[in-house]
């Protein structure tokens, strides 16, 4: 919903704001190519302007909703909202006022919130709410009994006042929030395509670092659709990221995960942690990542206790980030549904089973490589050196 004309999209961010000039103005210049990306990705007319230190897309009536989705979907943006644009002038923003009262106001309460950036305007934000919301209430009062509600209305109309312009709009569309991706050094990402990886993935990429996506092939413990749930995720993903090659290294695994299943009992799903991780230190060698992301959780299962995981961490001098390491199950599905991987990650896999029947919750690193496969780390950085990159 907008306010008729509407020609613009005021793009709000979040911790960008807290950062000194300097990293301030690299953040922003991220932030408008990702705009400018994904405006571009989803065929919307729009042009990326950043004034006031805050980016503006100028755009037509006819994409501006179509314009606040894309930068709703931006990192680094905290809400986008669709706006008329106008002279600095109360007389013109009450009109608009009026106009979109008349057309959006269907009963219930309203509000007025109103921001002005120039302090030199001779009124005052309370004087442009005081007298816009009499404009809205005079509006409807023929049709509807209006009521004024500032904590929870069912209708907020907001004004933004800058020195040369002002802004009148209706909705402010959440976006992720976080800092622009790209801000940060990439870090490779372990999809496994099951509920938690690619949630894992998509908050390193809120806070900045491009993912490079791993998938480790298990091989005939796979399952035929194993590998398409791991690509749509990362398909999923890469709608955030247009600018970003989010191409996965598929690593063959599946003759390490056969060695591990014939020779190894207790600790076999360590070792292949241990490695999934070498496998991706080598990839993270390769491609300049500074990290190593999992979708793990504390205590979500055997081989993630609190032992387990400091056990296996080892096998790498790579920091291991786990953005859901205090995350609980719901918590995580309810972030899968939001960001739209869960329908993909729940695709029945039809895998064959790797865990083997008594779980090792209590590991010693001496005990798991005494009887590790030999050569077993070896193998991980060989088949990461021969994966193959696959469009998700
Ligand atoms: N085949 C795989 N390829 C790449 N990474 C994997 C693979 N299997 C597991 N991982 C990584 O190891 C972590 C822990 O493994 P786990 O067995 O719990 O995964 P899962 O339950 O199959 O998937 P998820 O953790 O995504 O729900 C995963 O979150 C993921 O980061």
């Amino acid at each position: 919903m907008h306010p008729p004309g509407a020609d613009t999209v005021l793009v709000r961010h979040g911790d960008v704001n807290t950062k000194s000039t300097t990293v301030k103005r690299y953040m922003l210049r991220i932030l408008v190519e990702n705009l400018e990306a994904a405006l571009e990705d989803r065929s919307v007319s729009g042009a990326v302007d950043r004034r006031w230190h805050r980016p503006l897309i100028a755009t037509d009536e006819g994409d501006v909703e179509a314009a606040v989705e894309a930068a709703a979907s931006t990192f680094g943006v905290v809400s986008a909202s669709a706006a008329v644009t106008l002279e600095p002038d109360r007389e013109a923003i009450y009109d608009v006022l009026d106009e979109t009262a008349r057309r959006h106001y269907t009963g219930g309460s309203f509000a007025l919130e109103v921001n002005r950036a120039d302090k030199q305007l001779p009124y005052t934000s309370e004087d442009v709410a005081r007298e816009g919301g009499t404009v809205v209430w005079e509006a409807v009062e023929d049709e509807f009994e209006p009521e004024v509600d500032l904590e929870d209305p069912d209708l907020t109309f907001g004004v933004e006042i800058r020195e040369e312009e002002a802004f009148v709009y209706l909705d402010s569309v959440s976006g992720p929030g976080g800092l622009p991706l790209g801000s940060q050094e990439p870090m490779v990402a372990l999809v496994s395509g099951g509920i938690d990886s690619p949630v894992a993935a998509y908050e390193m990429m809120k806070r900045g670092s491009p993912i490079v996506p791993v998938y480790v092939d298990l091989g005939e413990y796979g399952g035929i659709d194993h590998e398409a749930r791991a690509m749509e995720t990362v398909r999923v993903l890469s709608q955030y990221a247009p600018n970003f090659d989010l191409r996965v290294y598929r690593v063959p695994g599946g003759e390490a995960v056969a060695t591990l299943v014939e020779e190894m009992e207790t600790g076999r799903m360590l070792s292949l942690r241990r490695f999934f991780y070498r496998a991706a230190e080598r990839i993270a060698e390769q491609t300049g990542a500074s990290g190593i992301v999992t979708g793990e959780a504390i205590g979500q299962k055997s081989s993630q206790t609190a032992q387990n995981l400091g056990v296996t961490s080892r096998v790498t001098d790579l920091p291991i980030h786990r953005p859901l390491l205090t995350r609980d199950k719901q918590e995580i599905v309810a972030l899968a549904r939001e960001i739209g991987t869960y329908s993909d990650s729940t695709i029945d896999a039809g895998c064959n089973r790797v865990a083997p029947d008594r779980a090792e919750t209590n590991a010693q690193l001496e005990r798991l490589l005494a009887v590790e496969p030999d050569g077993l780390l070896e193998r991980a950085t060989a088949a990461a050196d021969d994966a193959d990159l696959v469009e998700p």
